[in-house]
């Protein structure tokens, strides 16, 4: 009697798509299988995979990282050898798929996000820097966390996380850019680097709400909104569009800065804002070979501010080229260096940030009946 030693196939298509039908579109959030993106899955006698994913559009960023991700989820199931392959949902499929995702949540900010301004009185204290290290802390511990560079003119979180690239347009709605783990928002993902922005009162005001209202946010736990140095007309758009926003106030220990920052904490108070507290930065500097602090930048500013606004100084962030240097380098040093005095003070006010709600009564609401 013939016996048949053929080795059994490794895998099969079914397995190969329920474990690639599972991989998560890095931007959706949502399974492949789930948003029609998974197509075609053929499995040969030999284990060789080749897997059909259609993209949102042709021009997807995430090309590489969805391959990667794809290939690694068919192996895992057994595939000897994957061939991802690419092809572009049709106009209608889209539109499909942008039904889907805003059937399924409403769009821009889920009604339980807490929302900090993160505000200076004066430019160049830190405030965008402490923003993205923040926000990548926050993501770390786990939470959703979006950031919205709300500094219109001076835009640096693009930068600052290392991404600059169109966000992807779905009928409507945008997706915000992951970097990080941290979900962005930008003038600066749609101008060249070098062109001047300008803007004037009414289309400045549209602009943050279209980043506020069309972008595809999806139940963030926590929103940090970059706004520009001092008390002009984006924050008093802001505070109108996010009532339920707090202000994070970031000074040097500089009086000069700490009095300017005081103006803010004040227009804050005036529009009854509730105030989570002060971040000092560039405290004092710290020699890396003796461990002796030089103050700089004088002492004390932030304390002060806490005291005047009658708030908490939540943390103090010293002077560290770890943190300038991850600037210039497109990773947040929270990421780059966790261990640098910088991030572990970043770490810190991540960990105690207060949970603070602004009492709407007596507060006119952006709301209208129909
Ligand atoms: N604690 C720190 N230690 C060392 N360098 C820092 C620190 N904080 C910020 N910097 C550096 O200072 C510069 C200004 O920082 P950043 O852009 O965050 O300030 P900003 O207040 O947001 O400025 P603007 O409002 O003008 O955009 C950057 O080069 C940044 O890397």
């Amino acid at each position: 009697m013939l016996l048949n030693h053929r080795a059994k196939p490794r895998t099969d298509s079914g397995s190969v798509r329920t474990a690639v039908g599972a991989v998560e579109d890095p931007e959706l959030h949502r399974g492949l299988a789930e948003l029609g993106m998974l197509r075609d899955v053929e499995v040969d006698r030999k284990g060789r995979a080749r897997i059909e994913i259609a993209l949102t559009t042709s021009a997807c960023p995430l090309r590489e990282s969805l391959r990667e991700a794809v290939t690694n989820a068919a192996t895992a199931a057994g595939a000897a050898a994957v061939d991802v392959v690419f092809s572009t949902m049709s106009e209608r499929e889209r539109m499909e798929l942008a039904g889907h995702i805003r059937g399924e949540k409403p769009r821009g900010l889920a009604e339980r996000t807490r929302v900090y301004a993160v505000a200076s009185g004066k430019g160049g204290v830190g405030k965008s820097s402490v923003t993205a290290n923040l926000a990548v802390a926050l993501a770390r511990s786990g939470q959703r966390v979006g950031v919205l560079d709300a500094d219109v003119w001076g835009y640096s979180i693009p930068h600052l996380f290392g991404v600059r690239r169109n966000p992807i347009a779905l009928n409507g709605f945008m997706l915000p850019v992951e970097a990080h783990g941290v979900r962005l928002m930008s003038v600066g993902f749609f101008v060249e680097d070098t062109e001047p922005v300008v803007w004037r009162g009414p289309m400045l005001h549209k602009a943050l709400e279209q980043f506020l209202v069309d972008v595809h946010w999806d139940d963030l736990d926590v929103l940090l909104l970059d706004l520009p140095p001092g008390t002009g007309d984006v924050a008093l758009s802001l505070l109108e569009l996010v009532p339920q926003a707090a202000l994070l106030a970031v000074t040097t220990p500089q009086p000069a800065a700490q009095t300017v920052a005081a103006r803010v904490g004040r227009m804050a108070r005036d529009q009854r804002m509730p105030i989570a507290g002060v971040v000092e930065n560039m405290s004092s500097l710290v020699c890396g070979s003796c461990g002796a602090a030089t103050s700089l930048f004088g002492s004390g500013g932030g304390q002060r501010l806490a005291e005047e606004l009658d708030v908490p100084l939540l943390t103090q962030v010293p002077l560290d080229a770890a943190m300038r240097e991850a600037g210039d380098a497109g990773i947040p040093v929270v990421a780059r260096d966790p261990d640098a005095p910088s991030a572990a003070a970043v770490a810190k006010l991540a960990a105690e940030l207060p949970v603070v709600r602004r009492g709407l009564a007596g507060i006119p609401l952006p709301l209208s009946v129909v």
